[in-house]
């Protein structure tokens, strides 16, 4: 598969395994303790070990300090450092160069202007993350299984290396691919049969869904 696919919020052994099994190329670990997701440091140390030579480890942070990130990359070495906040360029910039880590920036996207702050990110951030806007009322500033206008995404230069998420699943996946073309995709609650509960089985069949759409004449080469 040349599409990457980010299995997010993994927090057990089954449903890693069912993520590697299927082919994905990143796992990620929620460290957001309001999360339903989230994991402790030692926790996501321990399960990264079943990815080493397999998926790229993606710790996701929220405006989390040097302290913080301190403690989550010496405890669990992670491959990509994905800060989900309002994390400006400077601080991205510092972040890479504290770690010399990648550094993928999620952007929240509801409407065409929201793209606009990706600009002063280029050259800085190694990718970006593409998710809806929070609902009212949520505390997350990710994993809430809503979805953004795609086609917002339609008119980005090709050289703008994104990762598409928010609120993707089997029955949309498709679709999706269809309407633009990122280099990766990441999905957490489409993949949960609960709040932070991932199942294995609705795994399987987000990959079943991603490879039969790219199977298919309609996905842009
Ligand atoms: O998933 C969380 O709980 C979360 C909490 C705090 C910051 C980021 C979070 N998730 C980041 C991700 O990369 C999710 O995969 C992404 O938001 C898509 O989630 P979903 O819409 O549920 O597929």
């Amino acid at each position: 598969m040349t599409l990457d696919v980010k299995i997010c919020g993994l927090k057990t052994e089954d449903a890693m395994a069912a993520a590697l099994d299927g082919g994905a190329s990143h796992i990620g670990f929620i460290f957001f303790e309001k999360s339903p997701r989230h994991v402790e440091a030692d926790t996501a140390a321990s399960l990264r070990k079943a990815a080493l030579g397999r998926a790229k480890a993606v710790a996701v942070t929220v405006n989390a300090d040097d302290a913080g990130l301190d403690a989550i990359v010496s405890a669990v070495n992670p491959d990509i450092l994905q800060l989900h906040g309002g994390e400006s360029p400077e601080r991205v910039a510092e972040v890479k160069a504290r770690y010399g880590l990648p550094v993928m920036k999620a952007f929240a996207i509801r409407e065409a202007t929201d793209l606009e702050r990706i600009g002063s990110y280029r050259g800085i951030a190694d990718r970006f993350l593409f998710d809806a806007k929070p609902p009212k009322g949520s505390e997350l500033p990710g994993g809430n299984g809503v979805s953004f206008d795609w086609q917002l995404l339609a008119g980005l230069d090709d050289n703008v290396d994104y990762m598409l998420s928010g609120g993707l699943n089997a029955a949309n996946i498709g679709a999706a691919l269809n309407a633009v073309s990122p280099r990766g995709i990441d999905i957490s609650s489409g993949v949960e049969s609960a709040p932070g509960e991932k199942d294995p089985e609705l795994i399987r069949a987000f990959f079943a869904a991603v490879r039969l759409a790219l199977e298919t004449d309609t996905v842009p080469a």
